[in-house]
């Protein structure tokens, strides 16, 4: 199949409704230490789809693998139709993935425009992003002049995912935006994921359950490397005893 046709067949895999991301029978390993034993999973176009479960269960490995950091040794990952496994990252990055890490990577000398700047593929663009980031994100307008290194860890949060949203991505995979926030600020930054779930798809590895069910439309949960339950976060919220088993240590 030609390139051509290979992104044809990629955009009306897209429009007649099959999903934007496909993670099928994935085994994923970190030298002899099997992770992932077999994940499946889908993310639709449009939609936020939560990955929960326990410490360690491979819900980050399952983000490094789709962005192919950690390529599965066995299994798909189809990004609207087309195969990830065995391409590079840079590659499923310019296919529209991006990546908001834990560690809410971002430039702490630099200031909160700045930041959100260099995060635009084309330069043309910039003025569009800036609009499309302080629009999603009021309180990091107020600081655009600010440092990120003098953000707090909410508005820091913020200014990743506004990052994720102006690189001209369609699909985010977010690790754990919540993670070591105050309960005030996750609320803050459901909000932000909210707002930004207009204009984006979302992976989102979360472990706090209340956030995960108010954010995402869909959720998966991971245990012993393998998905265990899966359904729409409108059933599980009236019965939440269903998901805290898997997330209790
Ligand atoms: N670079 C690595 N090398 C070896 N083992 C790793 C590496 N990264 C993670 N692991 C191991 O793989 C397993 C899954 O880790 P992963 O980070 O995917 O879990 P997680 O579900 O995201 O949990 P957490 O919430 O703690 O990040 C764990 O046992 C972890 O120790």
């Amino acid at each position: 199949m030609s390139a051509d046709a290979d992104a044809d067949a990629g955009a009306d895999a897209g429009a007649d409704g099959a999903p934007l991301l496909a993670v099928d029978g994935i085994q994923t390993y970190y030298g002899d230490s099997h992770v992932l034993e077999g994940v499946d999973l889908e993310v639709r176009e449009g939609e936020v789809v939560a990955l929960m479960g326990r410490n360690g269960v491979g819900k980050t490995t399952t983000l490094r693998s789709v962005l192919q950091l950690t390529p599965p040794r066995e299994g798909s990952i189809r990004y609207r139709g087309e195969e990830l496994v065995g391409r590079e990252t840079h590659e499923v990055a310019d296919r529209g993935v991006g990546w908001i890490p834990e560690d809410r990577r971002m430039f702490a000398q630099l200031t909160v425009e700045e930041n959100v700047r260099v995060a635009v593929p084309n330069a043309d663009d910039t003025a569009a992003a800036l609009e499309l980031a302080f629009e999603t994100f009021p309180d990091l307008e107020e600081r655009r002049e600010a440092n990120a290194g003098d953000l707090s860890g909410g508005q820091q949060q913020m200014l990743a995912i506004a990052r994720g949203l102006v690189g001209d991505n369609d699909l985010l995979l977010v690790d754990e935006p919540s993670e070591g926030l105050a309960p005030l600020v996750v609320e803050a930054v459901a909000e932000a994921l909210t707002a930004a779930a207009a204009d984006t798809s979302m992976l989102l590895v979360e472990q706090n359950l209340p956030l995960a069910l108010d954010v995402a439309d869909r959720f998966y949960v991971l245990d012993h490397g393998t998905v265990v339950d899966e359904g729409d976060t409108d059933d599980v919220s009236a019965d939440a005893e269903r998901l805290r088993r898997y997330l209790s240590a």
